[in-house]
C-alpha cells in the first residue's frame, strides 16, 4: 500500500442509515472541504453547511463538518469529516466529486489505521486491537477486544520494551565504561532483573494459551443411543431444524453442528449418530465419526430416555430426557416443556462461562504477538542465564531486536538516552 496523498472514504456503515460520516485525511484535507463550498471551519468545532458539488455546483446535502488539525488527530494528518444524510445518492456523489479534488484518492482497506499506526498514532498492537473490536461477534469477544483496544496488553509490552532497553543500557554501559567509577558492577543484580522481566512475559503467555478458544468457541457434543432424542434436543436448544428428528432408529448418520451465541459466548452444538453395538455400514462410519467428536469436544452431555438403553459412553453431564413420558432424577428435559430446555440452556451458559473466562482474560490474543513475546522472553531468560557480561550484553541486544517485533525499531538512540539518563558518563 502506498501510503501518500489524501484519502476519503465512507467510515460509518453502509447506507442507507440516518447518518453518513465521510472522512479525508492527508494533507489536502482542508481544500477537499474548501472544493465543497466549505470555509472558515474552526478546528473540532461542528458547522453546519451546504456541501457544493466542486464537479457542477449543486448543491449536495447539508452536512455538520468538521476539520481536525495536524498532527493530533486519529491519523495524525489533518483530517476532514462531513457528516451527512445518509442516502446511497448522497454518499456516493460526495464521494466521487470529492476524488475529483487533486491530490485527493479513495483509501484502501485499513488505511486510516495504517496513518494512525505509521505516524506513530497508535502501535501495531493497538492496531489489531481495534480490528478484533470491529470484527467482534459476541459479547465476550467485544469486551476483550475493548480491553485490549485501551491498550491494556500495550501498556505491559510499553514497560518491557523500557526495561529491556534499560537492561542493556546497562550492560553496555559495564562494557564500555568498565572503570569510570560511577558505574556500578553488580553482575548478579542484573541477571536477577532479566530474570524477574523474563518471568513477567512468560507468566502472561502462560495466560494467553487459551487465546484463540473465544474466537474458536466452546464445542459441545451431545451423545447417547439411537432414538434417545439427541436431535430433538439439539433443535429445541438452538431453535432451529437443523437435525432431522424421526421414531426410527438410527435416523442421524453424520454429525450436525449449529453454532449459537449463550451468555455472550459462541457455542458450537453438536448432534451425533446414536451409538449401538453391532451397527454396519453407514452407521458404523457414523459412530466411529460420533467418537472422535467426543475426543475433541470440550463438553460431552449424554442424552438418556426411559424408552432407550443407555449407552456406554463417558460423559461430563447427564441429561434424563423425554420426561414427559417418565420423569428422571437431575437434569430431566422434555421437547414438549420449553421451560425445561431454558433449565438446560442456562446450565449450558454457566458451564460455558466458566470454561471460558481465562480465555476472555487472555491479554495475548495474535500468533505474531506469541511468535514474537516468546523469543523476546527466550532471549531475556538467556541473558539472566549468562556467566559472563559480553554474552549477557549480546543476549540483551537479540531482545531488543525481538521486542522490536512488537512495538516497531528500538534505536541506538533509545539505548544511549537511556545511558545518559542515569550515569553521569562524558563529565
Ligand atoms: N415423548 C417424547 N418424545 C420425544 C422427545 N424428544 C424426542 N422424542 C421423540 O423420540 C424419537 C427420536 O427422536 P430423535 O430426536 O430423532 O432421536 P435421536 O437420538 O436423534 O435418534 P437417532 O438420530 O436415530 O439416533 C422421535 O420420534 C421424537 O419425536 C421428548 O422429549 N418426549
Ligand atoms: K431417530
Ligand atoms: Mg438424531
Amino acid at each position: 500500500m502506498q501510503v501518500s496523498g489524501t484519502i476519503v472514504a465512507l467510515s460509518s456503515g453502509r447506507p442507507p442509515s440516518a447518518i453518513a460520516i465521510i472522512r479525508a485525511s492527508g494533507p489536502a484535507s482542508l481544500s477537499l472541504a474548501q472544493a465543497f463550498g466549505v470555509t472558515a471551519l474552526q478546528p473540532r468545532r461542528a458547522s453546519l453547511r451546504g456541501l457544493v458539488s466542486p464537479v457542477d455546483g449543486a448543491l449536495i446535502d447539508r452536512a455538520l463538518c468538521l476539520y481536525f488539525p495536524a498532527p493530533l488527530t486519529a491519523t495524525g494528518e489533518a483530517v476532514v469529516e462531513f457528516h451527512c444524510h445518509g442516502g446511497p445518492a448522497v454518499v456516493e456523489r460526495v464521494l466521487a466529486d470529492a476524488v475529483t479534488v487533486p491530490g485527493v484518492r479513495m483509501a484502501e482497506p485499513g488505511e486510516f489505521t495504517l496513518r494512525a499506526v505509521l505516524n506513530g498514532r497508535m502501535g501495531i498492537s493497538d492496531a489489531e486491537a481495534l480490528a478484533d473490536v470491529i470484527e467482534a461477534r459476541t459479547e465476550a469477544e467485544r469486551r476483550r477486544a475493548v480491553r485490549l483496544a485501551e491498550g491494556a496488553l500495550s501498556r505491559l509490552v510499553a514497560g518491557w520494551r523500557s526495561e529491556v532497553i534499560a537492561l542493556l543500557a546497562d550492560a553496555e554501559a559495564r562494557l564500555d565504561f568498565a572503570d569510570e567509577g560511577d558505574v556500578p558492577d553488580d553482575l548478579a543484580d542484573l541477571a536477577r532483573r532479566c530474570a524477574a522481566l523474563a518471568d513477567a512475559v512468560e507468566q502472561v503467555l502462560a495466560g494467553s494459551v487459551e487465546a484463540d478458544k473465544l474466537t474458536d468457541g466452546y464445542h459441545v457434543v451431545l451423545v447417547g443411543p439411537p432414538n434417545a432424542g439427541k436431535s430433538s434436543l439439539l433443535n429445541a436448544l438452538t431453535a432451529s431444524e437443523a437435525a432431522i428428528v424421526t421414531p426410527e432408529a438410527g435416523t442421524t448418520r453424520d454429525v450436525v453442528s449449529v453454532t449459537i451465541d449463550l451468555g455472550g459466548y459462541r457455542v458450537t452444538l453438536s448432534d451425533t449418530a446414536g451409538l449401538r453395538d453391532g451397527a454396519s455400514g453407514v452407521e458404523a462410519i457414523g459412530i466411529e465419526r460420533t467418537r472422535r467428536w467426543i475426543e475433541d469436544a470440550d463438553l460431552v452431555i449424554a442424552v438418556r430416555s426411559p424408552d432407550t438403553e443407555a449407552a456406554d459412553v463417558p460423559a461430563d453431564l447427564v441429561i434424563h430426557h423425554k420426561a414427559d413420558i417418565s420423569g428422571g432424577e437431575g437434569l430431566a428435559t422434555s421437547v414438549h416443556d420449553p421451560a425445561s430446555i431454558g433449565r438446560l440452556r442456562d446450565r449450558l451458559a454457566e458451564i460455558v462461562a466458566e470454561a471460558m473466562r481465562p480465555s476472555e482474560a487472555a491479554l495475548v490474543t495474535r500468533a505474531r504477538q506469541r511468535s514474537a513475546l516468546g523469543a523476546f522472553a527466550a532471549r531475556v531468560r538467556d541473558a539472566a542465564d549468562e556467566g559472563a557480561l559480553e554474552l549477557q550484553a549480546e543476549a540483551l541486544r537479540l531482545a531488543c531486536h525481538e521486542m522490536a517485533r512488537m512495538t516497531g525499531e528500538i534505536g541506538i538512540e533509545d539505548v544511549l538516552d537511556d545511558v545518559f539518563g542515569r550515569f553521569c558518563i562524558g563529565k
